[in-house]
């Protein structure tokens, strides 16, 4: 399997160069050459079987010769061993054909540890085997920079820096990344937002000089190997309801596009998923792309769903790419258009888009009510995150399709917009306990990218 950049100019690498390299060289993302499928026997045949088997089925035509297959199912087993649930991903009912699909079981309390526990694994073999080490730079509206802080604390082969929003995630996530005493993590909380973080990520990786002085490795969803994890929920749920011989449609709480474009990857694969839909909370350029055509990044207004605060939506370039027939230079073009403010998506690959996607956006009103009328009506308390996608999904329901919607973090992240919304303050569970005594380590920073740089290169030198 070889992965070609989105832009169509950088070289074409294996699984195991694109993980370590994160941004193509010439700014674009990796994509597989092509999307292996599975036929419906082999879909039928997940019914039933672990979570982990489940994603080394999935996974396992991915990664070439990176890893024999016992070494590859070692990885996913350590990945996965400690999550607090034995289903991993076990889904809630809602209604008569609307489902929750948790995925915040993890050590981080989000969507981002199945990715990010899997690649700490496979970076840790891949860096002992060759015997190198790098530099891991990443950007987070909060939930990303815990996760990757966790999955990669006290690893030797890796330093990593999370830049962050000052002041921009709840208190939760900030202590998530903030209180690991491990020596080679480093968070950083920078003066913007978070799409101010991912550009300076992204120019990092555009600074060749610094790049390969200091070994520069992507841990976000520009890593193929982050959006290639996320797959294996998409089968594994609906398998569970009925897939290959039902047709199941998902909802999921959208930013930087790496999760629905996971599901749009397990459609490619031979998933019957019937609607694929994107919820945005007041951030919504990409509802607003999909309905206008028109993408403008016009400023983010922080909300209570922080980690979804996003107009620059990385992923969106992926999407694009398949949109445009696979044709990098048109997204290339569309990406100088962006730095200049904003571009129009083509009339046919607008349409392309629409056949895939459907979309809606959820006010900061709107995610509340649905906190409280959820809590009411099912019992569930749910992070406002997962309330902008229930809203959404209720929405675009079809009597005859079981919706999933992806619950994408644990209530307790968010405990002040839960408690306003329903009176109950959702607990930390025990392990994380005493997470607001223990002290924090943080630096905060401009947004200035000589000083993100020089810092991160006295910091891997000491
Ligand atoms: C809790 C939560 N929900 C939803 C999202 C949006 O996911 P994505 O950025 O993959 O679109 C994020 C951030 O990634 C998140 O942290
Ligand atoms: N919401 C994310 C933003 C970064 O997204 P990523 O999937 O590209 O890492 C976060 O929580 O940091």
């Amino acid at each position: 399997m070889k992965y070609i950049s989105t832009r169509g100019q950088a070289p074409v690498l294996s699984f195991e160069e694109a993980m370590l390299t994160g941004l193509a060289r010439d700014g674009g993302l990796y994509v597989p050459e092509t999307i292996p499928t599975l036929d419906k026997a082999e879909i039928a045949a997940l019914a039933g079987l672990s979570y982990e088997e489940t994603a080394f089925r999935i996974m396992r035509p991915y990664i070439g010769d990176t890893f024999t297959d016992a070494e590859f199912r070692d990885i996913i087993a350590k990945a996965y061993a400690g999550f607090g649930h034995t289903a991993r991903a076990p889904m809630v009912q809602l209604d008569s054909n609307h489902f929750l699909l948790e995925l915040f079981h993890g050590p981080t309390l989000a969507f981002k540890d199945f990715a990010m526990q899997l690649i700490g694994q496979l970076f840790q073999a891949a860096l002992k085997r060759n015997g190198s080490r790098v530099t891991i730079v990443g950007a987070t509206s909060g939930d990303t920079g815990s996760a990757a802080i966790e999955a990669f604390k006290g690893l030797d082969a890796v330093d990593v820096f999370i830049l962050f929003p000052n002041g921009r995630v709840s208190e939760v996530q900030r202590r998530q990344m903030t209180t690991p005493a491990e020596a080679n993590v480093h968070a950083l909380a920078v003066e913007g937002h978070f799409d101010d973080c991912q550009a300076r990520v992204k120019d990092m990786f555009n600074d060749f000089d610094f790049r390969d002085g200091v070994k520069l490795a992507g841990v976000n969803s520009i890593n193929w190997a982050r959006v290639l994890a996320q797959v294996v929920y998409y089968f594994y749920s609906a398998v569970a309801l009925g897939a290959p011989d039902r047709k199941i449609s998902f909802t999921v709480p959208t930013g930087n596009f790496g999760d629905i474009f996971a599901g749009y990857i397990a459609k490619r694969m031979g998933l019957p998923i019937d609607r694929l839909v994107i919820a945005t909370n007041q951030n919504d350029i990409l509802h607003r792309c999909l309905t206008t055509g028109e993408y403008r990044p016009d400023g983010v207004i922080p909300s209570i769903s922080p980690s979804m605060d996003i107009q620059v939506s990385s992923n969106f370039e992926r999407a694009l790419f398949y949109a445009y027939g696979q044709d990098g230079a048109a997204v290339s073009q569309l990406m100088d258009e962006l730095k200049n403010g904003g571009f129009t998506v083509s009339q046919g690959a607008l349409q392309a888009l629409q056949e895939l996607f459907d979309s809606g956006n959820c006010s900061e009103a709107e995610t509340s009510a649905t906190i409280t009328d959820m809590f009411a009506t099912t019992g569930e308390l749910m992070c406002p995150h997962t309330a902008v996608a229930v809203k959404v999904a209720n929405e675009h329901r079809k009597t005859d399709v079981p919706m999933i919607t992806l619950s994408t973090a644990h209530p307790a992240k968010f405990p002040a917009a839960v408690k306003a919304a329903t009176g109950v303050h959702p607990d930390l569970p025990a392990r994380m306990a005493d997470l607001y005594e223990r002290s924090e380590r943080v630096t905060e920073i401009g947004n200035d990218l000589a000083a993100l740089e020089s810092l991160i290169r006295e910091r891997i030198q000491n």
